[in-house]
């Protein structure tokens, strides 16, 4: 639906140039829940400026069904935006405020109301028709103003953190609903955000961005079980780094292993590759997620890491445990609350700790 080729954006120049995006070349699908992640400044509204014709590219191409948009003006385009600010009009009643644009495309006034109507149904607001948006919640505020934007019927809606004004439990509430108009719409839908759990819960497919590049595409599972860069395991959830350096062992090439500075060693045998890093490079930087570590009593296992308890911390649905390896590098680990009180382990327990190789991602740094 949409691809961009090798899009550059340059803010200024000079000195005082900003490099808001760097080579970025990405597909988005029809019908696709395509989402933007990335902190403050890494440029994903200004990929999606781009995109919407609001601003254009320094260089690179970014096209619609395989034509070209660099020089097609914002409402030439079959594209509609949801910004943060819903931007209603607040003289207008809410079903005005849906006919308008449809109004200023010469749709008759009898058709827009009806469209109006159904867009109303489809956000669940079919009885606020006659009232004044000041009459209505923040979070119909925003229901208003994607039954707005969608009734046009774009081929694809950009929507700009459209989420972050809402309080926690109607963002949440918000998340399933968009996704759903989503669904129900067939529209795609390219949605900014710095929050990576809205990312998780809503996306077909993540791009997590930083400094103006795009580090990595994929699935929410592909992003949190499979990160490729330190910076995507850092950002979307919890990670524990290892950095060491990497040897073989021996003769056999399968039994590669991570020497960590300390010198206890981690089996890197059955590790998956990472397409983004160099084979070159002997030193290396690895990742596990908490809940994929596995403790064990001190002495159940001679390949395992050897740890010390050093903090417990129950959350209700799982419980924490902070450990220090005997070279003092510190692991965060967590375990779910499956049969309630018990707790395996407290503080001061020698552990062992087992990284599985299916769990372990090797890094670019
Ligand atoms: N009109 C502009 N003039 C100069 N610099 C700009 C302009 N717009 C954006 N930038 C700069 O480009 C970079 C990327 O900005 P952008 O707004 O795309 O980031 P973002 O990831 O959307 O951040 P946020 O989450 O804070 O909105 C930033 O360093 C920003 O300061």
């Amino acid at each position: 639906m949409i691809s961009a080729r090798a899009v550059s954006k340059r803010f200024g120049s000079g000195p005082n140039a900003v490099l808001a995006l760097d080579d970025v070349s990405v597909d988005i699908y029809q019908n696709e829940f395509f989402t933007m992640l990335g902190p403050s400044g890494c440029g994903k509204t200004t990929l999606l400026r781009l995109i919407g014709g609001f601003e254009q590219a320094s260089s690179g191409e970014i096209a619609l069904e395989g034509k070209a948009l660099n020089n097609l003006p914002p409402f030439k385009r079959p594209i509609n935006t949801v910004f943060q600010s819903y931007a209603l009009f607040p003289h207008l009643t809410v079903r005005e405020n849906v006919t308008f644009g449809l109004e200023m495309q010469n749709m008759p006034k009898r058709d827009a109301n009806c469209r109006a109507d159904e867009m109303l149904e489809l956000v669940r607001l079919a009885e606020f028709g006659d009232r004044q948006p000041s009459q209505l919640s923040g979070g119909q505020q925003q229901r208003i103003a994607l039954a707005r934007a969608l009734a046009p019927a774009p081929k694809v809606l950009l929507l700009d953190e459209p989420l972050s004004a809402l309080d926690l439990k109607l963002r949440k509430e918000m998340q399933i609903e968009l996704k759903r108009l989503q669904t129900e719409t067939g529209i795609t839908f390219i949605f900014v955000t710095h929050d990576q759990e809205e990312a998780l819960a809503m996306s077909d497919r993540i791009a997590v961005m930083k400094s103006g590049k795009i580090l990595q595409i994929g699935t929410p599972r592909d992003i949190y079980e499979t990160p490729t860069h330190r910076f995507v395991a850092d950002f979307i959830g919890d990670s524990n780094f290892l950095q060491g350096d990497i040897h073989q062992n021996g003769n056999d090439a399968n039994n590669t292993i991570l020497a960590l500075p300390g010198g206890q060693t981690i089996s890197l045998a059955g590790v998956a590759e990472n397409p983004s890093r160099s084979a070159q490079q002997t030193s290396a930087t690895i990742a596990i997620r908490p809940e994929r570590i596995i403790l064990a009593p001190q002495g159940s296992s001679e390949t395992a890491l050897r740890g010390t308890i050093d903090d417990v911390v129950y959350f209700g649905t799982d419980t924490t445990y902070h450990i220090r390896l005997d070279d003092q590098t510190r692991l965060l680990t967590r375990v779910q609350n499956r049969d309630g009180a018990t707790m395996p382990f407290a503080r001061g327990d020698d552990v062992d700790v087992t990284l599985p190789a299916a769990a372990i991602r090797v890094l670019v740094d």
